[in-house]
């Protein structure tokens, strides 16, 4: 038996501009991970809009992420959505012994517009579905989330680890909560988290997209962009594995 640490196959490279320097990554050590790009955090009508967020820059990001995930596919870079959400009774929210029910804007959300229990980011809803803009296409990946961080009691680490991923390129809403929240995550168990600034929107003013920029670039990882990504992966092929040989 022959243990597939690595693929049979010689290693490509691109050099993605970024902040606060350029980053060399191995095109088959890197995924891009959307997350949550779904009717509650992108729509109009959806939970962040319901609870009083401003989501005006959504289209904007889902028009660059449609853009990466182009280029993305074409270079043979494994895309991974986010779903975030709870069963329709929210057991898996967590009940008063759980910070995520005094935390979760959505819970207090329903809280307060009892007509909307039961609506909000449960599982088989509209607005826990990923937006139609943004469906996955075969062999993408979806990792369902139950909090603001996809690493938490989700499948993502293993998934990454059996693919020997070491690289994640960032998109998706909010930018200051779980995109910012997964990355740091990232961090601490190793991995390269870059995120494309407009490929996200965050949940609040306009300052806390820049206080996440900030604290990504300056102590969690690196800021690019989804023309620079484009630009780096445009030029790769997606080269099909060889056969492992003795
Ligand atoms: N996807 C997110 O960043 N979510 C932010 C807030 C929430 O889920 O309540």
């Amino acid at each position: 038996m022959t243990v597939n640490t690595s693929p049979a196959r010689e290693q490509r490279y691109v050099t993605l501009p970024a902040r606060p320097e350029p980053l060399r990554l191995a095109i088959d050590e890197t995924a891009v991970v959307v997350v949550d790009m779904q009717n509650a955090y992108a729509s109009p009508n959806g939970y962040l809009d319901l609870a009083g967020f401003d989501i005006s820059g959504a289209k904007a990001a889902i028009t660059a992420i449609q853009d990466v995930l182009d280029v993305a596919r074409g270079a043979g870079v494994p895309v991974i959505f986010f779903q975030n959400g709870w069963d329709a009774d929210y057991v898996e929210a967590g009940g008063p012994g759980s910070p995520n029910w005094h935390k979760s804007n959505a819970l207090k959300t329903m809280r307060k517009r009892p007509e909307l229990q039961g609506k909000l980011l449960a599982k088989g809803g509209w607005d826990y579905a990923l937006v139609d803009d943004l469906q996955p296409k075969p062999g993408d990946i979806v990792v369902p989330k139950t909090r603001y961080s996809g690493f938490f009691n989700s499948q993502f680490d293993s998934i990454l680890r059996a693919r020997g991923i070491r690289n994640l390129v960032f998109c998706g809403i909010a930018t200051n909560v779980c995109v910012e929240s997964t990355l740091r995550d990232a961090f601490h168990l190793e991995y390269f988290g870059v995120m494309l600034e407009d490929a996200t929107h965050q949940a609040g003013p306009d300052y806390i997209q820049k206080a996440s920029i900030f604290n990504i670039e300056t102590f969690f990882g690196w800021v690019s962009s989804a023309s620079d990504f484009r630009r780096a992966f445009a030029q790769t092929e997606a080269v099909p594995a060889k056969k492992d040989s003795l």
